[in-house]
């Protein structure tokens, strides 16, 4: 038995179970208080973001009322627009790709390879006579509007359209199309390139943006691209050990061949042990009403 200031006789044992109680209140009070915060942010189904109500309130659909404002007026928001790429994109293609495929390098080995990579994108120049290639950009921040391009219609440099615009947006996603079929089997004695297959390469989104869709707006454009030049078929390898990849083009319908036991196919040119799926998707031909 000891005495404290108040006079109160009290034993240390009855000290220890009110402190005990009190902290014990408090921790209750504290976990009721952070589930009610919890409860109260909501994951929107558009945006994938979790928002607080008070800033940005779910409406009916599970969706907040900030994606809903983007789906009403998509021109005053951040719209992704996808179009050819232009001159003034090619250091943000550059850009894109190699922070894609290499994410682990830094300076100054990411700007020697980014640098390399703007070269290599320029000098492509020249493409088999009658073949086709075309840059795709996704942007974010612009219109998509032409009108205020300088240059002509058909200069193209590599895969970029000569034109050159003074309102660009910010490059989000990058793919390269072709009908040069350099990864395609030949056909015939003579090792003729095959016609009427495009080629999609070189697939990127900057890390920030993916899970948007953009990569799939991508393809989509590629298709209507290829379309356009005739192609019945679009076919791409896919590192198999990719798998995000890989359900990306299944789901936009892509289907893998099986490369025939020893057939000496073309792969794309990259470190030897890489393996890839072979994947092609037919075009169908818009019908007509
Ligand atoms: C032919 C070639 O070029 S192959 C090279 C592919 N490029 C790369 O690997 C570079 C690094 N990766 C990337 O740049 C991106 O992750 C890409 C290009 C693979 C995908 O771009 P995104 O814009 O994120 O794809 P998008 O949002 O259109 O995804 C569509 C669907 O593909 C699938 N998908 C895409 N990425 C992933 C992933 N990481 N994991 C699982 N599924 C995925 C999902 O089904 C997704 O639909 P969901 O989001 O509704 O589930």
């Amino acid at each position: 038995m000891r005495s404290i200031p108040l006079g109160i006789a009290v034993s240390p044992t009855s000290i220890n179970n009110k402190l005990n109680f009190n902290f014990k209140k408090q921790q209750k009070q504290q976990q009721q208080q952070q589930q009610q915060q919890q409860q109260s942010f909501f994951n929107c189904s558009s945006c994938r973001v979790s928002h607080e109500p008070s800033l940005s309130p779910l409406s009916k659909s599970g969706v907040c009322r900030a994606s809903q404002v983007v789906e009403l007026f998509p021109t005053v928001s951040p719209e992704i627009v996808v179009r050819e790429a232009r001159l003034e994109d090619c250091w943000e293609v550059a850009e894109t790709h190699c922070s894609s495929f290499f994410p682990d390098y830094s300076f100054p080995l990411d700007f020697v390879l980014r640098i390399d990579r703007l070269v290599g994108m320029l000098s492509g120049f020249s493409i088999p006579n009658g073949c086709k290639r075309t840059c795709l950009v996704a942007v974010v921040g612009n219109s998509g509007d032409v009108s205020f391009c300088f240059g002509s219609e058909d200069f193209k440099i590599g895969g970029f359209d000569g034109k050159f615009s003074l309102n660009r947006g910010y490059v989000t996603g990058i793919l390269t199309v072709d009908t040069v079929a350099d990864f395609l089997p030949r056909k015939g004695p003579l090792r003729q390139r095959r016609t009427g297959i495009a080629y999609i390469s070189n697939v990127a989104v900057r890390e920030r943006y993916r899970r948007k869709g953009i990569a799939k707006r991508l393809i989509a454009k590629a298709e209507a691209q290829a379309r356009s030049w005739g192609c019945r078929a679009i076919a791409l390898h896919c590192d198999l050990n990719n798998p995000g990849a890989t359900k990306l083009y299944k789901g936009q319908g892509f289907k893998c061949i099986k490369v025939p036991e020893g057939a000496n196919w073309p792969q794309p040119r990259t470190s030897p042990d890489m393996k890839f799926n072979f994947m092609m998707k037919l075009l169908k031909t818009p019908t007509t009403t």
